[in-house]
């Protein structure tokens, strides 16, 4: 049988999973590349892989898609780990400049500003001081482990799954597997089996990594990700790609 070709994300919060692929037999009939989010949506899309830990936003982009695992990037909470950092109340901010990383935080962003808090900044894509912008009123989409220990540095600082939470009152999905074609049942299951393997073991992988005075990832990969593909984290992502539509 030809291997299976997965993208998976790059950072930390894709650890756990990383950690039950790389301990299990599944790792034999797979391709695996790490790669950071924008690129895992770009390569399923240009079907340069068959399953990619992809941002639920670009699935907007895939004619056929379909969620492959009971597993998840989500929160039910803070997630601690994608912001907008402002240096000015999210009400006066004027301009947002995006995260080239990113496809869904950057999409939760704009979601968030227009229905939420009900303003209608400029959006910059690719902008040259995109994570520290010169005016005040500019503020900055950020994810992943960039954002580790910058949360002391802004004065406004907004968790992104916490104020989709106070939005909708539902859980949010940042990131789930997705293939752009079918794959066969036995390969799911035992997918699915390892990505739970790793999510029990995640003491074992927290050892392993080295310790961060200025960021607890204990808590952050044990608390803050909420990694099950649960039936509120499911409604929260079809939501999700309704208000992406309509923006
Ligand atoms: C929680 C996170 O979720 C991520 C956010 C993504 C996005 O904004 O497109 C994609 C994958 C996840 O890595 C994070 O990166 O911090």
């Amino acid at each position: 049988m030809n291997k299976i070709k997965i993208s998976a994300v790059s950072y930390t919060n894709t650890k756990p999973f990383l950690y039950g692929i790389l301990h299990s037999e599944i790792i034999d009939k797979i391709e695996l590349s790490m790669d950071m989010p924008s690129d895992c949506a770009q390569k399923l899309i240009d079907n340069k892989v068959d399953i990619g830990l992809i941002p639920v936003a670009a699935a907007l982009s895939l004619p056929q898609w379909e969620i492959v695992s009971d597993y998840c990037i989500g929160a039910s909470g803070p997630v601690n780990s994608v912001f907008i950092f402002s240096n000015c109340p999210i009400q006066e901010v004027t301009k947002v400049q995006l995260d080239p990383e990113s496809r869904s935080s950057n999409n939760l962003a704009r979601v968030l500003l227009k229905n939420f808090w009900k303003v209608e900044p400029e959006f910059i894509k690719d902008a040259a001081d995109y994570a520290s912008p010169a005016d005040v009123n500019t503020a900055f989409v950020q994810i992943g482990d960039r954002t580790f220990g910058k949360k002391d540095q802004y004065k406004y600082v907004y968790d992104l799954a916490e104020e989709w939470i106070k939005f909708t009152g539902l859980p949010f999905v940042f990131a789930a597997w997705i293939a752009n074609k079918p794959i066969p049942e036995s390969f799911i299951s035992e997918f699915n089996q390892a990505l739970r393997l790793g999510l029990a073991h995640r003491h074992n992988l927290l050892k392993e990594l080295p310790h961060r005075a200025d960021f607890d990832l204990e808590d952050y990969l044990m608390h803050k990700l909420d990694f099950e593909l649960t039936a509120d984290k499911k409604k929260a992502l079809y939501l999700f790609l309704d208000y992406i539509k309509a923006l």
